[in-house]
């Protein structure tokens, strides 16, 4: 039978989706957590894992050459790919939201907003009526106020300490994120019966650690 392919994220989200795996029975091996290996095959569960960056999960899964994979769902909204959402893992949680320096007004011409997330920011405060100039950022998005790049970030938080540490408030709150199981649909029609049993473990699993 063939593997099936599953594109785990590396970084923050691997190692709890890796938990999750494990509590649904899936044994996986210790070179997971521990290598720089790309492709790791598990044979006795005919499953092979390809480890990539976050924001790139959902591309191996649009693409097919990954069957199922783990995204968060604030990459899922930026790249609004052709991809099924089987599952809420609720893992990894953190939400999207506004911030900036504090008792600060938006500039009234042309307000800027940095970000690592365009589309969500555009279609934010499109939806509040408020035109915008986005600025596109890889990280540390927090300088952007602080030193008059921007009047507004639209970034993660999660402890909320970046936001504290660099003397930001958080204004708008935009959307809660957890990471979601998703599966390439013609994947999905193929490998069905799999990609079921694989998802009724996980939702087990997920419900399990509700308890
Ligand atoms: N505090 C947080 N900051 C960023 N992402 C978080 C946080 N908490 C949970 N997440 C989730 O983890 C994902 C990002 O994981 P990670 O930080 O490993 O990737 P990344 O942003 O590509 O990092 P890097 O570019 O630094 O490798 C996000 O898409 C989001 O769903
Ligand atoms: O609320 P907190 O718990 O402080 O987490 C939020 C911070 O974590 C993320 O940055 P990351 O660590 O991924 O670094 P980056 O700036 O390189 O994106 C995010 O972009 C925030 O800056």
């Amino acid at each position: 039978m063939d593997f099936l392919t599953i594109a785990m994220p590396k970084g923050r989200i691997f190692e709890e989706a890796a938990e999750l795996m494990k509590s649904a029975g899936f044994q996986l091996p210790e070179e997971m957590e521990d290598s720089r290996k790309l492709i790791v095959e598990v044979p006795e569960e005919n499953i092979r894992f390809i480890l990539s960056k976050p924001m790139d999960v959902p591309v191996y899964v649009e693409h097919g050459v990954a069957d199922i994979g783990v995204a968060g769902k604030d990459v899922l909204l930026e790249q609004n790919r052709s991809v099924m959402e089987l599952l809420d893992l609720e893992i990894s949680y953190c939400y999207l939201a506004t911030a900036g320096l504090p008792n600060t007004q938006m500039n009234d011409v042309a307000p800027r907003i940095a970000t690592k997330y365009p589309v969500i920011a555009t279609s934010f405060y499109k939806e509040k009526g408020e035109q915008v100039e986005i600025i596109g950022l890889n990280g540390s998005i927090e300088l952007a106020p602080m030193i008059g790049l921007a009047d507004r970030i639209v970034d993660i938080v999660s402890t909320g300490r970046t936001l504290k540490e660099n003397g930001l408030v958080e204004y708008e709150k935009i959307a809660d994120i957890t990471s979601r199981l998703i599966a390439n649909p013609v994947a999905y029609r193929l490998k069905q019966q799999r990609i079921l049993d694989l998802t009724k473990r996980l939702r087990q699993a997920v419900e399990e650690a509700d308890v």
